[in-house]
């Protein structure tokens, strides 16, 4: 598994404490940036590691800025993102479950540390499940990402 990570200065802070969990439990990942609390645009960094996901270079991904909306909403213009922002952890649990995300956004100035870090761990080790109604509205957002977005 790598994980892709993108945020902007807002995110950088718990960025790293993401990244301290990664290499405690020996995940991949691979940080598209940004690189320091400089003021930057988060929709630079959610393209490049939404890019990464959807290129298949990165298994998931994660996105962090001050709120976690602006990325999030970046991520997802990208075909094939499923990008869920997640302020709880039983959301992260069920929209790895029911939606298949394969991408998590969060907001640095709206959870913790050790809230995020929860959140992060249950996306991280949640699969999707494979009930058929989950599978059949999946490939419903991908259809209409086929139709609607050329
Ligand atoms: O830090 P400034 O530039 O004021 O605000 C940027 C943040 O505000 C929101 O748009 C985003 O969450 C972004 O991280």
């Amino acid at each position: 598994m790598s994980i892709a990570l993108g945020c902007d200065h807002g995110g950088y802070g718990l960025k790293l404490e993401i990244i301290k969990y990664l290499e405690a439990q020996g995940i991949a990942y691979k940080d598209f940036g940004c690189r320091s609390l400089d003021s930057c645009d988060y929709p630079e960094y959610a393209r490049a590691a939404a890019e990464a996901v959807a290129s298949g270079e990165c298994e998931t991904g994660i996105v962090i800025c001050t709120t976690g909306i602006g990325i999030s909403i970046t991520a997802n213009k990208v075909k094939g993102i499923r990008c869920a922002l997640c302020s709880d952890t039983v959301s992260a649990r069920l929209t790895r479950e029911h939606n298949d995300a394969n991408m998590l956004a969060l907001g640095a100035g709206i959870v913790g540390t050790n809230l995020a870090l929860g959140i992060v761990d249950a996306f991280l080790h949640t699969e999707f499940s494979e009930e058929e109604k989950h599978r059949r509205r999946v490939t419903k957002i991908a259809a209409l990402e086929d139709e609607l977005l050329n």
